[in-house]
């Protein structure tokens, strides 16, 4: 398996890079007659897309998707579904600064010492836009598994140190800057513009949570279902952390706060966060995720050049204040083909 694909029955290859002509990918595996169009990948890509919001960075990209093979007449054909976006506004020039200089918390070190050879312009393969195929695969995901009663959603839990009350986490997925917490959006619009005047940037958390999720899901030793969902939402870029149900809370409780109570009506609380020994339960899947402050801040900073010598930075360009909220679709995305590929397994081996 190519280390550009992922899953097992369910596959998304993807290519391109933040500053090519474009970006898009391959789906393996999704059986015929899923609906499916460019407008239902869309409706999810426009999630993701920058240019959304005060975190957002300036460039203007439409992310308009292009279906190039898979689907007829409205519905998937069982053959190999591509896709592509095309980069419109890349103004490489303004990337020349990086080119020599290394950006702390950034990929450019370490992309350098694997490969020898870095596209500069950006993040490359590195950027964050790398995210926009994950986003168009998780759509199919998504329309597949609509079939089956399951659906996911993420949304952000908090910004910085200031986190939203979670009230009706369900219905969170249309609401601006996709909080839980609508009272929460102007106090994490401050701290954006507050951050942004100091030249720095932001993290936070974001919740996932999937419904409809049938008992059964998942294997008991290697590919635990949990293992995988952290497997998938670690590889986004700038996720630093991944807990399950109660996750890091759980070290601190005592097996008697911590079980589920068993009833004959179900489970009495959800602390496993839908998922024992690997397999889900029935319950609804709840995954937190911890996502870093965007490492390209216009602050000075001290680093080496690519020879090896002291330098300072000022990163320029255009960058985001957050991941959040637009890394909310690409967490829902991961989650999407992850229950895909374990849902096309359990109904093979059933
Ligand atoms: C949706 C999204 C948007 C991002 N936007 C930026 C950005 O504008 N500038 C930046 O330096 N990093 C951005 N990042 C984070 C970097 O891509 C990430 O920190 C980098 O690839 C290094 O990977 P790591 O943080 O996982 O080690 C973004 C990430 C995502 C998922
Ligand atoms: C363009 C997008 O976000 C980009 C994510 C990103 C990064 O380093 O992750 C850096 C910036 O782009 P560039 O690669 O040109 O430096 C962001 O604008 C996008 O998400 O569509």
């Amino acid at each position: 398996m190519s280390a550009n694909t992922f899953g097992t029955l369910f596959r998304l290859t993807t290519y391109g890079e933040s500053h090519g002509p474009g970006l898009g990918g391959v789906i393996d595996g999704c059986p015929p007659g899923v609906e499916l169009s460019e407008e239902i990948i869309q409706r999810e890509l426009d999630r993701r897309k920058p240019g959304q919001g005060s975190a957002s960075t300036a460039r203007k990209e439409s992310d308009t998707v292009r279906i190039l093979s898979g689907v007829f007449e409205g519905r998937s054909t069982g053959t190999p579904i591509a896709f592509h976006i095309a980069n419109e506004d890349q103004r490489s020039r303004d990337y020349s600064t990086i080119s020599e200089v290394y950006r702390p918390g950034h990929a450019d070190f370490t992309f350098d010492a694997k490969f020898g050879v870095r596209d500069y312009r950006g993040g490359g393969r590195s950027s964050g836009r790398e995210t926009v195929s994950r986003v168009a695969g998780g759509a199919v995901a998504q329309a597949l598994l609509a079939r089956a009663g399951i659906a996911v959603t993420a949304y952000t839990l908090e910004l910085g140190s200031v986190r939203a009350q979670i009230a009706d986490p369900q219905g969170a997925q249309d609401r601006p800057f996709f909080a839980p917490d609508p009272d929460i959006v102007p106090r994490w619009e401050e701290l954006v513009r507050e951050t942004k005047g100091r030249g720095d940037t932001l993290g936070g958390i974001v919740e996932i949570v999937a419904t409809g999720v049938p008992a059964g899901l998942g294997e008991p030793v290697f590919d635990k279902l949990d293992a995988r969902l952290a497997y998938a939402l670690m590889g986004v870029g700038a996720v630093k952390g991944v807990e399950i149900g109660s996750g890091f809370a759980a070290a601190q409780a005592n097996g008697s706060t911590n079980n589920d109570p068993i009833t004959p009506q179900g489970f009495a609380s959800n602390n496993a966060g839908g998922i024992l020994g690997g397999i889900s339960s029935g319950q609804t899947i709840v995954a937190r995720v911890a996502v870093k402050p965007i490492p390209s801040i216009s602050r000075e900073q001290q680093t080496i050049t690519r020879s090896g010598e002291a330098t300072t930075i000022t990163v320029g360009g255009r960058h985001d204040i957050a991941a959040i909220p637009r890394i909310n679709p690409v967490l829902k995305a991961m989650t999407l083909l992850t229950l895909a590929d374990f849902w096309l397994l359990q109904k093979r081996n059933a």
